[in-house]
């Protein structure tokens, strides 16, 4: 397996993903200060400060604001749009770092193993389709190959992918995908239960619906013995 670089280089060449996920690599890639977006006829790099970016979401946020209640001066509305797109700018932060930024030199050679097993990440995310959010918890686990990862970076590589506009599916997947980049373990595996916020406050209003999805890798996906490891300990994580 290559090195996150090399992930990163496959990807812009179309080698895995969709589109979208090739224009947010791509955007990823970007500085902080000057980002790039890409529109459905390819990938148009647009150099935008965040600024301007803040500016063009609050104008928006203007009209949305018109819209719902027309007087859109008032005291407790002055700001809102300016705040709301900050709070969207940072709600979807994982466009503007990488896996490498994430990861930093936290592999370490290791001869252990075993499995091992990160519970209770919490999860909070935007669905791609209503932009709202969905949250819950995910579980983590590897059999390293002669590398460990700084634990923290596992929950890292959760906020990485979450702070972005997702769909559940996809967002298991990809932090599976980046740990078996980030360290080349034997397997990999993801479970990931959360709450839809579009299927709570609008819509089919079910609230206690939790979708559940899970991304094995490796030795989790072939091996029976190991995927029943993996998933009694989901099932004996703190609740
Ligand atoms: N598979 C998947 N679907 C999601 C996720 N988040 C939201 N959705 C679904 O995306 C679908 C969008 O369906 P549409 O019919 O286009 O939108 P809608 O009219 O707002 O649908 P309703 O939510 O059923 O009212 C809905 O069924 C959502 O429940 C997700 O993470 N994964
Ligand atoms: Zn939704």
């Amino acid at each position: 397996m290559g090195s996150i670089g090399e992930k990163r280089v496959r990807e812009e060449e179309g080698g895995v993903g969709s589109e979208k996920e090739k224009r947010s690599v791509t955007e990823t890639a970007c500085s902080d200060v000057t980002d790039s977006v890409g529109d459905g006829a390819g990938v148009i790099m647009k150099a935008l400060s965040r600024g301007e970016r803040e500016r063009r979401i609050a104008d928006a946020i203007q009209t949305v604001l018109e819209c719902l209640e027309g007087d859109s001066n008032r005291e407790g509305l002055r700001k809102t749009p300016s705040r709301y797109a900050k709070a969207l700018m940072d709600f979807t932060d994982g466009y503007r770092m990488s896996l490498r930024e994430v990861v930093g030199d936290a592999e370490f050679v290791e001869s252990h193993s075993e499995i091992v097993f990160l519970s209770n990440v919490e999860v909070h995310s935007l669905c791609e389709h209503h932009m709202v959010p969905f949250h819950g918890k995910c579980h983590i686990a590897y059999i390293p190959n002669g590398k460990v990862i700084g634990l923290s970076k596992l929950a890292r590589i959760t906020e990485l992918y979450s702070k972005r506009l997702q769909i559940q599916e996809r967002l298991t997947r990809e932090i599976a995908e980046a740990v078996e980049e980030a360290i080349d373990p034997l397997g990999v595996a993801v479970f990931m239960e959360a709450s839809h916020m579009c299927m709570v406050m609008r819509g089919v209003k079910k609230t206690s619906a939790k979708t559940v999805t899970m991304s094995m890798m490796g030795c989790f996906k072939n091996e029976d013995r190991r995927r029943s490891e993996f998933m009694d300990l989901v099932r004996g994580a703190p609740k």
